[in-house]
């Protein structure tokens, strides 16, 4: 028996769009994004996904992709548990700037550290790795019982918590993990076993 655990990055945000880093900051989603929430729950619907279990972060845009999903996978009578340790990687100063801004000002190859290596923090903010550090014990402590009990469990995220989610799920090393992009409002399903492991990643 295996657990299903189903990953979301929410849709485009208005900061997304903006090209700004968002990190903690807390915009909603664009016209485009909704389309793409909802995209993600009519597709879950037609696979005949019907999760157990939901998770999101405390921020805006996280939550309502999840409500969208809700929707479109007409589920009304559910408990939704908010984390903030599901939270964006925290940007620090960078938070509000704009990335082709900050390219200009300290370097592409400086502002490429910052968004992609493993272990360095932009400043004043966190690391992947940082951020794993909050993401997995929450993981193991509330979503992995779930699945080992076979329960299917939906969480609607951030493209770095995520990341540091699916590093660990897929034992990546830091270098995989650079190159890995989730998309927005693209899913990603595993099969998780009995011993809380990846037991199978299902293509949607
Ligand atoms: O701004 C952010 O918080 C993230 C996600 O959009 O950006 P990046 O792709 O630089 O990690």
């Amino acid at each position: 028996m295996t657990g299903t655990l189903i990953l979301v990055r929410h849709g485009q945000s208005d900061w997304n769009l903006k090209n700004l880093f968002t990190g903690w900051r807390n915009p909603d989603l664009t016209e485009q994004g909704i389309g793409e929430a909802r995209h993600t729950g009519k597709q879950l619907k037609a696979a005949g996904y019907v999760p157990d279990v939901y998770f999101t972060s405390a921020l805006r845009r996280a939550q309502h992709t999840l409500d969208l999903i809700l929707e479109e996978l007409e589920i009304t009578e559910v408990t939704i548990t908010r984390s903030k340790l599901l939270n964006e990687r925290d940007y620090g100063d960078l938070s509000g700037l704009n990335k082709d801004d900050a390219r200009a000002k300290w370097g592409e190859e400086q502002v490429l550290i910052w968004r992609r290596s493993f272990d360095v923090p932009p400043p004043g903010g966190e690391s992947l790795k940082d951020t794993a550090a909050r993401t997995l014990p929450y993981y193991d402590a509330e979503i992995v019982p779930l699945l080992k009990a076979d329960k299917t469990v939906l969480v609607a995220a951030h493209g770095n918590s995520l990341r540091s989610i699916v590093m660990a799920i897929e034992n990546l090393t830091p270098e995989q993990i650079l190159k890995r992009e989730l998309a927005t409002g693209e899913p990603v399903i595993y099969k998780i076993g009995a011993d809380g492991k990846l037991a199978e990643k299902v293509a949607i």
